[in-house]
């Protein structure tokens, strides 16, 4: 089966880099994304999620894969996971025992009857124990449709071929499938689990960087490490230096201390600095009402001087602003406003 093959390859092809052991470009020699060249190549390498990993290493170690569902955010190492596990499972073997098929792949009803089908009829030397994997990348946006499609051949076929599925939200998988999988939820990466990798990086690359630039990488990230490692390599690239300024300019969201600054005016019950730096700071830059409003979200939570009582009140409105902004009034006004009823009641 020629195709299945092809396939395996590419997806071979995707992670062949370990830490210790990178290449710095591809094959015509342009530079790797950082996210691919130092993509996990062991589970070992992969930060976070400590308990599901160890889960996953049991498995990569006494073979007998059973179906799995990853789901949880992006970029936090579900489909890096998968690859790893069924490297280590399956070895030399990888590209024959291994078809991966991801959102660009066409995965309708057809696909499962025909392709995946006859990779899982189709007959691969393995080592005891282990058996061929199927890898379905962001399964979540597979049709309810072949989805049905897969239960039948998961079943007939779970002695040779295992499926992994790999998406965002397990819900959108349906009720029988998730009902013969093994489901493992990832949560978000702490910032300290980004920091560490995100250092690991910058000194194999030798980037020269400033405390507050990592802070700002992590800040803007929200525990997404693909994220981070592509606003990271960007910043390298657009200025040669990572600081907090170089990479608020990269990922074009308002800076924090601009954000804290018109909170810090509401809490001390100055309006008129508050509604300035506003607009100077932050409306006249070109920022969205949505970028303000969430990044005041994401501000305020960090901020240690106000008391959780009045935190929670001001997240409340804050809360309320945003829904009003998503209901499509993004204006000044609407956040001025959300400004003023932030600062009334530490007015005189
Ligand atoms: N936990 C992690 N440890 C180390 N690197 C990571 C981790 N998570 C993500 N990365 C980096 O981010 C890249 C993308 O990760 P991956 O494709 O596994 O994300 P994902 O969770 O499957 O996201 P999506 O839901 O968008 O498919 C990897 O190539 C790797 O460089």
């Amino acid at each position: 089966m020629p195709s299945e093959i092809g396939e395996s390859s590419t997806a071979a092809a995707k992670f062949p880099l370990a830490t210790a052991n990178v290449k710095s470009s591809g094959a015509d020699g342009t530079e790797l994304p950082w996210v691919e060249k130092y993509r996990p190549v062991f589970l070992d390498d992969i930060v976070g999620n400590t308990e599901t990993i160890e889960r996953l290493k049991i498995i990569a170690r006494d073979g007998n894969m059973p179906h799995v569902i990853i789901s949880g955010m992006p970029g936090i190492g579900k489909t890096t996971s998968i690859l790893c596990l069924a490297r280590t499972l399956l070895g030399e073997n990888y590209k024959e025992g291994v078809l991966e098929l991801n959102a660009s792949d066409e995965r309708g009803v057809d696909v499962v009857r025909n392709r995946i089908k006859a990779f899982a009829q189709k007959h691969v030397n393995l080592p005891p124990g282990r058996q061929k994997i199927v890898i379905l990348d962001e399964a979540d946006s597979m049709t309810a449709q072949a989805q049905q499609a897969l239960r039948r051949t998961m079943e007939i076929y779970a002695s040779t071929t295992r499926f992994a599925f790999a998406c965002n939200q397990s819900n959108k998988i349906i009720e029988p499938l998730q009902s013969r999988c093994a489901i493992l939820r990832y949560s978000r990466l702490t910032d300290q689990q980004v920091v560490r990798r995100l250092k690991e990086i910058i000194d194999a690359e030798g980037v020269k960087y400033s405390d507050d630039g990592l802070a700002a990488l992590v800040f803007s990230a929200e525990g997404d490490m693909r994220q981070a490692v592509n606003n990271l390599q960007s910043t390298v690239a657009g200025f040669g230096f990572v600081n907090g300024e170089n990479v608020f300019k990269i990922v074009d969201t308002p800076h924090p201390t601009a954000v804290q600054a018109v909170l810090k005016a509401c809490h001390q019950g100055k309006i008129e600095t508050a509604l300035e730096i506003l607009r100077t700071d932050l409306w006249d830059k070109g920022y969205s009402a949505v970028d303000i409003i969430s990044t005041m979200f994401r501000v305020i939570k960090s901020m240690d001087e106000i008391n959780e009582y009045r935190k929670m009140e001001y997240i409340k409105e804050i809360g309320f602003t945003h829904m009003r902004i998503l209901d499509g009034v993004g204006t000044l006004l609407q956040l001025s406003g959300c400004v003023a009823r932030l600062a009334r009641p530490n007015m005189k």
